[in-house]
């Protein structure tokens, strides 16, 4: 009997929403090319495309935009339990739990109606997200302002401002992260969403999965590596010392579909240069540069090659967010990919995800009663 260690090449759904040439290095939404989306759209008009299949005319993207708003206002017990929740907690907890109680107990999946929940969502995402950034900062939370867009909002919520610069970036990182097929997160929330499950909870067991370094968590993990070096002189050092002799594995490298450079890390390399950094930024942009040669020269050779999360906690730095928020911000965006992928499932293909595990374990045996146990 085959089993395929971590479901390798094992397909569990056609999709319509996202195409990855992981040889080529090609990334599409809908067949769009990724690099184009973030060069000419923003947040509201990708999570259009995705929930709804085509791009949106100009009215069409104004009343996406005004239904998200109408959501931007969390349910008080949300707010309260946000607050409640002990500040050193970690913020994909945070967001695990908030999304956990707006499930609801006789939620019913409706074919009909389950899209139009996205705008909702997605409102109370943002107002989620940026009020777990308050509560670990120790300000008092609040609801996001419904005068501006998804990334300006989310922004002036954390920051109380923004920049054009950083709106910009914070829109391409929103743009980057909204869906890449089906990861280990988003096979989750299927799973989850197969057994018909409410949509809430479909959001927090892809968010339990995303967590892990090998997966979300890895933009932190590759963030402290840079940190763990310290100067651009010792990149060298540390990765013979590290990774070659201490067979570490070299974070925010290597990927299951990626044979090549994931092109949303070019992307990401190319905005931490545009965003104003500071030395410290500076100095950790350039042991990324110094560390992705030595890591390309070394392991290239097999396919491995920096994922998207290899620049992006440098972004995210940038645009002033700690490292603890770094694998909450992917999840910020990618709520709208799980989303998209288990409507896409529960619409068209609506089947339970029960895989087979093959029995290794002892022979059939006679039962030993406590006194007899040894
Ligand atoms: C947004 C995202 O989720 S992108 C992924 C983020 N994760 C990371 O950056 C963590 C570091 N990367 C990894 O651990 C892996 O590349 C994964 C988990 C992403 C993918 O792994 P898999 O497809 O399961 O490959 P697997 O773990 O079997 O590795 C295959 C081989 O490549 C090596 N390898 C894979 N990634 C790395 C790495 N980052 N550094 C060093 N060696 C690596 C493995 O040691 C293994 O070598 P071997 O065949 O000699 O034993
Ligand atoms: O596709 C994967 O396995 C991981 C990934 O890059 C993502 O979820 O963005």
């Amino acid at each position: 009997m085959a089993v395929s260690l971590g479901l390798e090449d094992v397909f569990i759904k056609y999709t319509g929403l996202t195409f990855i040439d992981g040889n080529a290095g090609v990334l599409r939404y809908r067949g769009y090319d990724i690099n184009d989306l973030v060069q000419n759209t923003g947040f509201e008009e990708v999570c259009y495309l995705m929930t709804n299949g085509e791009l949106p005319n100009s009215q069409q993207l104004a009343e996406f935009k005004k239904s998200v708003k109408e959501h931007y206002k969390l349910p008080d017990h949300v707010m309260e339990l946000i607050s409640d929740l002990p500040r050193e907690a970690d913020t994909l907890t945070m967001m695990e739990t908030a999304f956990a109680s707006l499930s609801s107990g006789d939620y019913q999946w409706n074919k009909e109606n389950d899209r139009k929940q996205v705008p909702k969502i997605l409102g109370e995402n943002l107002g989620i997200i940026s009020n777990i950034y308050r509560h670990k900062m120790g300000m008092g939370l609040q609801n996001p302002d419904p005068k501006y867009d998804y990334a300006e909002a989310f922004l002036r919520n954390c920051f109380g401002n923004a920049d054009e610069k950083k709106i910009s970036a914070m829109n391409a990182a929103l743009v980057i992260y909204v869906d890449h097929e089906v990861p280990a997160s988003t096979t989750a929330a299927l799973v989850a969403s197969s057994t018909l499950s409410d949509m809430y909870s479909c959001i927090t067991a892809a968010t339990a999965a995303l967590k892990g370094p090998l997966h979300g968590g890895a933009a932190e993990a590759a963030y402290k590596q840079l940190l763990d070096i310290g100067n651009v002189d010792n990149v060298e050092n540390w990765f013979k010392t590290n990774i070659l002799d201490g067979k570490r594995r070299l974070m925010g490298f290597g990927h299951r579909v990626y044979r090549t450079y994931d092109p949303r890390m070019k992307i990401f390399k190319k905005l931490a240069t545009t965003l104003e950094q500071t030395d410290e930024q500076k100095k950790l942009f350039e042991i990324a540069v110094k560390l992705e040669e030595l890591g390309v020269k070394e392991f290239g050779g097999k396919g491995i090659y920096p994922n998207t999360d290899y620049y992006s906690g440098i972004v995210f730095n940038e645009i002033g967010f700690p490292i603890y928020m770094f694998t909450t911000l992917f999840g910020f965006s990618r709520v709208l990919g799980w989303l998209s992928h288990i409507t896409e499932y529960v619409e068209e293909e609506e089947r339970l995800i029960r895989p087979r595990a093959v029995y290794t374990g002892p022979d059939k045996r006679d039962f030993v009663k406590m006194q007899d146990r040894k």
